[in-house]
């Protein structure tokens, strides 16, 4: 199996260094040259293993040999040891037909530990084999930063540099970044918004001296290894609801499109899944551009759901990729204006086949904290402000007497101000993380400028 990029003008490249690449030389994003094949009979075979047996069936095809299997299911099984549930990932119902598949039991309490803890062992099993060291940067709008520090953290082969906008991440989430006491680690706050932190990092990634120089890898979605450790789920969500011998829908609270591409990769795979809801918040231009077929950036606004605050949604370009046909020059085009003029027109034919994969829908504030309230009064469960995103786009999108699943893709207790504001309930960290708030800060504030960024990870990186 090798990598190829969304632009078509990088070299296809082997699971391993499509891993420590990131983002592909020509500024593309690396896909698989084709989808791996699971059968019906395949899928079945599922029923009954482990979270992390699971997770080996489907990540081997993606990794195909480049990492013995041994040593990759040792990996497998130490990221997904770090969870604090049994089923790693549980299914909750809270209607006949209704699910919310918990993806919070990481240590940081967001969907971004599923990923995070098994890149980080693959990237320093990687380089342990090279001899090498490597710079790790990464843009957040609060969950990918604290899953990707509490994951590099302390690993002797990687410095990790998180960009994320100064105040526009909830307290716990800045608390979780800027509370490591390891010296490899180095929190950023930029005065700007997400979008400007994710520019900036694929900007680095596009100044090939500096890239080459500091050894630059990624751990945003843009990177691969990402994408495919999350299709893993929804592997284990549909088989326990019956699958492959019944459909079912999922709906993903959206912002990158990273979480939602996996739904789209175990589809690909072989997965009967129904319906694949795309669910946004106020910044919704991905529920506009289903709409209209006009991918059009109008600033973004802040909600109560920050993670989900972004305006260029980077794992798009991995479905446009796809739309086409795969044609990297319909990619290159879109993206080029996008950069020019902030919006592109998607072809008819290409919207079509968007289309017949996703549906969209959003949900503003109110909705959000409406759904909080009334989801607790209903079942007692309770939901954070991402998490209700779906859960109020999942209502109108279900299809009756089939099985709906919404990823739950962060705890409650990262959001205190909002669910409290919603429902009246101010929930507590778990027990581990109780004393958070009280630990110690270090970050650096920086302008949201190239330059003042990569003079900072100049000064600080070790693989110089
Ligand atoms: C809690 C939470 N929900 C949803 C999302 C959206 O996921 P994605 O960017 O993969 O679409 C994010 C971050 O991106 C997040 O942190
Ligand atoms: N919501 C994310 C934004 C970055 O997304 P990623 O999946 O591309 O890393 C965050 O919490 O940082």
């Amino acid at each position: 199996m090798d990598y190829i990029s969304t632009r078509g003008e990088a070299p296809a490249l082997g699971f391993r260094d499509a891993l420590l690449a990131g983002l592909a030389r020509d500024g593309g994003l690396y896909l698989p040259r084709h989808w791996p094949q699971l059968s019906k009979r395949d899928i079945r075979n599922l029923r009954g293993k482990s979270y992390a047996e699971v997770a080996f069936e489907i990540l081997k095809h993606f990794v195909d040999g480049e990492i013995p299997d041994d040593k990759l299911k040792t990996m497998i099984n130490e990221a997904y040891a770090t969870f604090r549930h049994p089923a790693v990932v549980p299914l909750v119902q809270t209607g006949p037909n209704d699910f919310v598949l918990e993806l919070f039991h990481g240590t940081t309490l967001a969907f971004k530990d599923v990923a995070m803890q098994l890149l980080a062992r693959l990237m320093d099993h990687v380089l342990a084999e090279r001899g090498e060291r490597a710079t790790i940067v990464g843009a957040t709008s609060g969950d990918t930063g604290g899953a990707a520090i509490d994951a590099f953290a302390g690993r002797d082969r990687t410095d990790i540099f998180i960009l994320f906008p100064e105040g526009k991440v909830s307290p716990v989430q800045q608390r979780q970044m800027t509370s490591s006491t390891a010296s490899n680690v180095h929190a950023v706050a930029l005065k700007g918004n997400f979008d400007d932190c994710q520019n900036i990092v694929k900007e680095m990634f596009n100044d090939v001296a500096f890239r080459d120089r500091v050894k630059l890898s990624g751990v945003n979605s843009i990177n691969w290894a990402r994408i495919m450790a999350q299709v893993v789920y929804y592997f284990t969500a549909a088989v326990s609801l019956g699958g492959p011998d019944r459909k079912v829908s999922f709906t993903v609270p959206t912002g990158n499109f990273g979480d939602i591409f996996a739904g789209y990769v175990a589809k690909k795979m072989g997965l009967p899944i129904d319906r694949l809801v795309i669910a946004t918040n106020d910044n919704d231009i991905l529920a506009r551009t289903l709409k209209t077929g006009r991918y059009e950036m109008q600033g973004v606004m802040a909600t109560t759901s920050p993670s989900m605050d972004i305006q260029i949604s980077s794992n798009f370009e991995r479905l446009l990729f796809e739309a086409y046909g795969r044609d990297p020059s319909a990619v290159r085009s879109s993206m080029a204006s996008l950069k020019q003029s902030g919006a592109f027109e998607i072809k008819p034919e290409a919207l079509k086949a968007i289309k017949r994969e996703f549906r969209a829908g959003r949900a503003t504030q109110e909705q959000v904290a409406e759904t909080i309230r009334e989801t607790l009064e209903a079942t007692g469960y309770l939901l954070d402000p991402h998490t209700a995103t779906g859960v109020f786009v999942a209502q109108k999108n279900a299809r009756p007497g089939s099985p709906m699943v919404t990823l739950a893709t962060a705890h409650p207790a990262k959001f205190p101000a909002a669910v409290k504001s919603a429902c009246g309930i101010d929930p507590a960290l778990p027990s581990w993380l109780a004393d958070l708030m009280h630990r110690e800060e270090r970050f650096d504030t920086l302008d949201a400028e190239l330059k003042a960024v990569e003079t900072f990870i100049g000064d600080h990186a070790r693989a110089n």
